[in-house]
């Protein structure tokens, strides 16, 4: 196992920075499926990162019941909103996105099961699986089969070990990982300390992030980001490593002033630009 340290460096010949004559319309359009009653927080979360991670259009597709709730605390996205209140039962939409993240928030009813399989069989756009939506996976293993090559998925360990079975070391769950990224032709984003990449048989380690980011949210934030890089056009793998980079970056930036304890989900989306900031730099 010889994983390839994602450092600035490594960095540096993924990230493009920003063309003077863009604008919004070529920016890349993001769109976070997600919430359910209680979890709208989590798409407000994820939507919002997508923005501050710079693509130029967010919408939020939630159930009806976080129209409200996203209109006014993140008024630069747009809504579509289900025909259900409380959770998601049918996944459709008429714009024409250029990546999307599904799952924070979702919740697993019976509905939002059906309209994630009934969407996994007509979508072709870029993809980010995060949350509730891997743990449907995890109970619908057929389904991974309609997934496209180098759909990302971002789980936890929990998560992981729901798709791919416990392991019993580290080794095992590496290679369990890889196999399973081989067998679907995934990007699997495995979250923890550090945060590992699996493309196949390479393996990235991230060097950024620290325990301030052990708190609600900060996954939810994450799938916005990569999300949003994907939308602008980054190939998945470079969505993913400039992504889980720059989230873990912002930790390291904002933990002289929050400490690990009060530092939150919030708190990464603030600090994203000064996480863009410091590529800039030259040390
Ligand atoms: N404000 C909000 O609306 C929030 C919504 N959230 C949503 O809540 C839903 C449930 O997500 P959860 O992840 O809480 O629930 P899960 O049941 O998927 O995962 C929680 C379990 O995983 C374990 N776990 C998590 N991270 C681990 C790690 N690094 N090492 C070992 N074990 C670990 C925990 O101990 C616990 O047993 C998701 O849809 C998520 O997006 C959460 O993200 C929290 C914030
Ligand atoms: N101790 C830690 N050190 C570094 N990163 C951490 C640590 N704990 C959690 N993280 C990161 O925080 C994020 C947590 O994601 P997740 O468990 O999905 O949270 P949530 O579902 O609440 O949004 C992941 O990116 C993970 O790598
Ligand atoms: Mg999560």
């Amino acid at each position: 196992m010889n994983p390839i340290y994602i450092d600035k460096k490594e960095i540096l010949k993924r990230y493009k920075p920003i063309d003077k004559h863009t604008h919004k319309g070529i920016q890349g359009h993001a769109l976070l499926i997600g919430g359910s009653y209680g979890k709208i927080g989590a798409v407000c979360l994820s939507s919002k990162a997508a923005l501050k991670t710079g693509c130029g259009l967010v919408t939020a597709f939630i159930p009806k019941c976080g129209y409200e709730i996203v209109q006014i605390s993140i008024p630069e996205v747009m809504v579509l909103s289900d025909v259900q209140e409380k959770f998601i039962s049918n996944i459709t939409f008429d714009i024409v996105p250029q990546a999307i993240g599904i799952g924070p928030g979702i919740g697993q009813e019976q509905a939002t099961q059906k309209a994630f399989h009934e969407f996994l069989k007509s979508n072709k756009t870029p993809l980010v699986i995060d949350a509730d939506v891997l743990n449907i996976l995890s109970k619908n293993k057929e389904w991974l089969s309609l997934l496209s090559p180098k759909t990302i998925i971002t789980p936890h360990p929990k998560e992981l070990e729901r798709l791919i079975g416990k392991w019993n070391s580290e080794l095992e769950k590496f290679e369990k990982a890889m196999a399973f990224s081989k067998q679907y032709q995934l990007i699997i984003v495995m979250k923890g300390a550090p945060t590992h990449i699996i493309d196949g048989d390479t393996i990235y380690e991230n060097t950024t992030g620290n325990a301030a980011l052990a708190t609600a949210g900060s996954g939810d934030v994450l799938t916005g980001m990569i999300t949003s890089l994907l939308a602008q056009s980054y190939e998945p793998i470079n969505a993913a490593i400039l992504g889980v980079y720059l989230h873990g970056l912002t930790a390291d930036i904002a933990l002289p002033e929050t400490g690990y304890q009060s530092f939150i989900a919030s708190d990464v989306i603030a600090n994203i630009g000064k996480a863009y900031l410091s590529l800039e730099n030259k040390d």
